[in-house]
C-alpha cells in the first residue's frame, strides 16, 4: 500500500522489525568497550559477533548503480569508503542489473535535462578509466499525441534547453523509422543525443575503478542494523562498522533500512516484467541498422518504451513503465501479467515486424515516489545519514551525478545542483490521524 507521507515508526513496529533482524552483539556499538575488543569472553578465535568495529570515513549501503557511483566519488575525494552489498556480486535481485538502459536528455523537467549534461561527461570519463564502452548512441524517438500534455512537456523542455533534435513530419516518418505504425495525431521527435548504456558492464566498471582507488567492497553482507550517531554504526552478520557518515542507497529496500532510523518514505516498490519480443525478420529493429530507442507517451495508462535489438540478437526490448506492487524479498511471487497483455496489444498495433508474444521475460523493480522524482537528501534527524532513494524507474542514466551529489552531502559540502525537487520535506508531513 502506498504510504502518502513520511513518518517516524511507532514503537511496536520498531519492536517487530528488531525481532526480525539478527543482531550480532545486540547491534549496539556502545556496548563495545573503548578498546574496541570483545568484552564477552567467548573464547572463540573466530568470534564474528564480537569483532571490533572498523572505522571508515563513509559507509555506503547498497551496490546498485547509485551506491557504486557514490562510493566511487567518495574514493575519488580520498575518503576511506566501505560499500556494503547484501547479495554476492553481480546479482539480479535489485534494480540495476540487466544489459541495457536508456540514456537521454529528453525530459519533462528542466532540472533533469540540466543534470544530464554532466552525466554524459562522467559516463565518458568512466569509459576512459575502465577502458570499456558503456554508451552507444542510437537516438531516442519520442512519440505521443501532439496535443497531449506529456508530449508537449518533453518537446518544450528539449526546445528550451536547445537539445539537438529532429522532428519527423507524418509524411517522412516511415522513411526514417520503417516498420513502425504511427498513430494518427501523434507527433514524433528524435533526441539525437540519446542512446543505450550497457548496465551490467557499467556496474562492473564503476566497482573496479572504486576498488582501484582503494575502496572496499564487502558483498554478501546484509546490513541488519543502523545506529545513528557520530560515528554512525552499521551491523552485518560479519561485524559492526563505524563511519563519520552513512549513505543509504538500498533501492527497493530503502524503507527497510530507514526503519532503523525512525523514518519511512512514501515509496512503492513494483515488479517490472522486462519483455523481449522476437523480430519476424532478424535485424528489422537492430541497433546496427540504426533503429533508435523509443518512448511512446499517452498511448496507454503509462508510457511504453523500447530499445533496439542488440543484447539478445533478434530480440527487441519493449516494456511498460509500470508494474504491480511487490515486497522486494518476494519479487517472484508477484505474477501479475496485465502489463504484458497491454504490451502484446501495443506490439500488434505499432510494431508489425515483431511477434506479439514475448520471447523472454525477465524481472526488475522500480521504487516509486508519489511524484516520480528522486529522493536525494540528508536524513531529517541525523544529518550524517544521506539518502538516495525512489529513483522511480529512470535513475540509471543519472548514476554518475547522483553519486556526486550524495558524496557532497555525505561530506557536508554544498551540492552542485539545486536539490529542492528531491527533498524529503516535499512529502506531506506525518499526520496523526492518518497513522
Ligand atoms: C526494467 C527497468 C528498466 C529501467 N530502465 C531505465 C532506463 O532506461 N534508464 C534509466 O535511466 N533508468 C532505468 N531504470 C531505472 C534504474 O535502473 C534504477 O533507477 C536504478 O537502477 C536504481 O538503482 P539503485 O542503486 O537505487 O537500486 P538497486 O540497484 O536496487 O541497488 C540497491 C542495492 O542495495 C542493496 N541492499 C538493499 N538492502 C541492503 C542491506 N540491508 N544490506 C546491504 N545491501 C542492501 C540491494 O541488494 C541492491 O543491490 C529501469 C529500471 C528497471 C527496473
Ligand atoms: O529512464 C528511461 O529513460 C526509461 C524511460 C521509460 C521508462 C523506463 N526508463
Amino acid at each position: 500500500m502506498l504510504i502518502p507521507y513520511y513518518f517516524p515508526i511507532k514503537a511496536n513496529e520498531k519492536a517487530r522489525i528488531a525481532e526480525q533482524s539478527p543482531r550480532p552483539f545486540n547491534g549496539r556499538i556502545k556496548q563495545l568497550p573503548a578498546s574496541g575488543r570483545c568484552r564477552v569472553n567467548c573464547q572463540s578465535k573466530l568470534c564474528v559477533a564480537h569483532m571490533p568495529p572498523e572505522d571508515f570515513d563513509c559507509v555506503v549501503i547498497g551496490a546498485g548503480v547509485q551506491g557504486c557511483f557514490t562510493a566511487y566519488h567518495l574514493a575519488k575525494n580520498g575518503k576511506r569508503t566501505l560499500l556494503l552489498e547484501q547479495f554476492v556480486l553481480p546479482h539480479s535481485r535489485g534494480s540495476s542489473h540487466g544489459q541495457t538502459r536508456i540514456i537521454r536528455k529528453a525530459y519533462e523537467h528542466d532540472f533533469y535535462t540540466h543534470m544530464m549534461a554532466e552525466c554524459y561527461q562522467l559516463w565518458a570519463q568512466l569509459e576512459k578509466e575502465a577502458g570499456v564502452q558503456l554508451y552507444r548512441r542510437t537516438g531516442l524517438l519520442l512519440m505521443g499525441p501532439e496535443k497531449g500534455r506529456d508530449f508537449q512537456l518533453f518537446r518544450d523542455t528539449m526546445e528550451r534547453n536547445a537539445i539537438p533534435t529532429v522532428t519527423l513530419a507524418p509524411g517522412e516518418f516511415g522513411r526514417h523509422i520503417p516498420h513502425v505504425n504511427r498513430s494518427p495525431g501523434d507527433g514524433a521527435i528524435v533526441d539525437t543525443t540519446a542512446g543505450v548504456l550497457y548496465a551490467d558492464r557499467a556496474l562492473r566498471a564503476v566497482q573496479e575503478v572504486f576498488r582501484r582507488l582503494g575502496g572496499v567492497i564487502k558483498d554478501g553482507e546484509k546490513v541488519t542494523d543502523v545506529q545513528p550517531g557520530s560515528p554512525v554504526a552499521v551491523t552485518t552478520a560479519s561485524g559492526t562498522y563505524r563511519a563519520k557518515s552513512l549513505v543509504i542507497t538500498a533501492g527497493p529496500w530503502a524503507n527497510t533500512l530507514l526503519s532503523h532510523t525512525e523514518l519511512q518514505l512514501p515509496l512503492q516498490v513494483v515488479k517490472i516484467n522486462v519483455c523481449y519480443w522476437r523480430e519476424k525478420t532478424p535485424g528489422t529493429y537492430a541497433v546496427r541498422n540504426r533503429f533508435p530507442c523509443f518512448l511512446h507517451v499517452d498511448v496507454a495508462e503509462h508510457h511504453i518504451y523500447g530499445l533496439p535489438s542488440n543484447e539478445y540478437p533478434g530480440l527487441v526490448k519493449v516494456c511498460y513503465h509500470m508494474g504491480s506492487e511487490t515486497d522486494p524479498d518476494e519479487r517472484d511471487r508477484q505474477t501479475d501479467r496485465g502489463d504484458i497483455d497491454v504490451l502484446s496489444r501495443y506490439i500488434a498495433r505499432h510494431f508489425p515486424g515483431l511477434v506479439p508474444t514475448p520471447a523472454v521475460v525477465e524481472s526488475c523493480m522500480y521504487t516509486l515516489t508519489p511524484d516520480h522524482h528522486f529522493v536525494l537528501d540528508c536524513h531529517p534527524s541525523h544529518r550524517n545519514i544521506v539518502i538516495g532513494a525512489g529513483f522511480s524507474g529512470h535513475g540509471f542514466k543519472f548514476g554518475p551525478v547522483v553519486g556526486k551529489v550524495l558524496c557532497e552531502l555525505a561530506l557536508g559540502r554544498v551540492p552542485s545542483y539545486d536539490l529542492s525537487p528531491f527533498k524529503i520535506q516535499r512529502f506531506p508531513p506525518h499526520s496523526k490521524s492518518a497513522l
